[in-house]
């Protein structure tokens, strides 16, 4: 094998547990000595053994003047375990190739600094792209302290998400639907308004087949008018509550315990607020599922960092049907929120496209 497909294991390792490895970046290790693999791992869960601790636990003595293949910058601060910076030096590796730098300012290079203080040589680099990508939640969040938000509409080809009686079920296919479930696991939160809640009764878990850790379920509502028997409000997963400060305080006391709720100072339910109060609580990716209203408000708040937009080869027809995103429209298409496609997937019969916002 090449260095680079030594590399992509590394990196194949590190995609399988995107989504456990919250708030930990998701990292993969492949340790190679005399041409064979002799040690392999990735970080499975927070608390739990760095990618580099388990592989080089797996490759004993042959970790001596190995060759260790990272996809992130080994950590250098006794979090809740200790670096893997001073591991791999004790470890007496030779050399160690890592794809991608930490791009937080106070880790980034001092990891990279121990190693080479100890004469262990180090490439920086390989398969960059792939491993940034790969941790982009993290490294958003490092960064702004705010989650990273997806939107993500499913619309028929002439732009509706239901019939005017409400009908949605469904529009796109079984494999786009298992698409989203993926998605889903892949968030740490999801989000959908009380409309959505009401029109829709969402249980917004990841379900069969497709396996993975549901995200908490975040609900906008300014009046917490529900029963409480909504799916949504099960306990199949965790689920937040976010209203404004005019909710009465019986009308909290209503709210079953094991439900969170979160009261925002604003009139109303402002996503800027939200996101605040979200990367407080350690979110670091969300996934907007809707509905129009929500949708819009995002929109035009700017506060979103990709949308992914599924379209079933389904016409509606009909002003009256029900259009992806609600609000106002602007008087002129200068207008526009500006994006730029970064991908279009065929899934099943449907087509996903994945764009971001357009850079100023
Ligand atoms: N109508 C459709 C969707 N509808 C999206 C939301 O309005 C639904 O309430 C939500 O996906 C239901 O979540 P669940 O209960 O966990 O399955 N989303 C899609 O991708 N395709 C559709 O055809
Ligand atoms: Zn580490």
């Amino acid at each position: 094998m090449k260095a680079a497909d030594y590399m992509e294991l590394a990196l194949s390792l590190a995609k399988a547990t995107v989504g456990q490895t919250s708030p930990n970046p998701s990292v993969g290790a492949v340790v190679v000595k005399d041409g064979r693999i002799v040690g392999m791992g990735s970080h499975l869960k927070p608390g739990e053994a760095h990618a580099e601790v388990i592989a080089l636990e797996q490759a004993k003595d042959h970790a001596v003047d190995s060759t260790v293949y990272v996809t992130l910058e080994p950590c250098a601060h006794y979090g809740k375990t200790p670096p893997c910076a001073r591991l791999l030096v004790e470890k007496q590796v030779k050399r160690v190739v890592i794809a991608s730098v930490d791009p937080n300012p106070n880790v980034q290079g001092k990891g990279i600094q121990i190693l080479e203080e100890a004469g262990i040589d180090v490439e920086v680099g390989l398969k960059e792209n792939e491993a940034l990508e790969l941790n982009r939640f993290f490294f958003h969040y490092m960064h702004y302290k705010k989650p990273f938000v997806t939107l993500k509409a499913a619309t028929t080809l002439d732009g509706k998400i239901a019939t005017k009686t409400g009908d949605s079920k469904w529009i796109t296919s079984k494999d786009a639907r298992i698409d989203v479930h993926l998605d889903r696991a892949k968030h740490d939160a999801i989000l959908v308004g009380s409309q959505t809640v009401k029109a829709d009764d969402p249980q917004l878990t990841v379900r069969e087949p497709a396996v993975g850790t549901s995200p908490i379920r975040i609900v906008l509502s300014t009046d917490l008018d529900f029963s409480f028997s909504e799916r949504v409000f099960d306990h199949a997963a965790k689920t937040w509550l976010i209203t404004t400060k005019h909710v009465s305080e019986q009308r909290i006391q209503t709210v079953p315990e094991h439900i969170e709720v979160i009261q925002l100072n604003t009139d109303t339910v402002e996503i800027n607020a939200v996101l605040d109060v979200l990367g407080e609580g350690g979110i670091q990716s969300l996934y907007v599922e809707g509905g129009r209203m929500v949708h819009a408000s995002f929109i035009k708040a700017k506060a979103f960092h990709r949308i992914q937009w599924y379209i079933a080869p389904k016409m509606l027809t009909g002003i009256d049907a029900l259009t992806a995103v609600g609000g106002q429209s602007p008087e002129w298409m200068k207008e526009a929120i500006d994006l730029e496609f970064e991908d279009v997937e065929k899934i099943g019969p449907d087509l996903k496209i994945t764009a971001r916002q357009k850079k100023e």
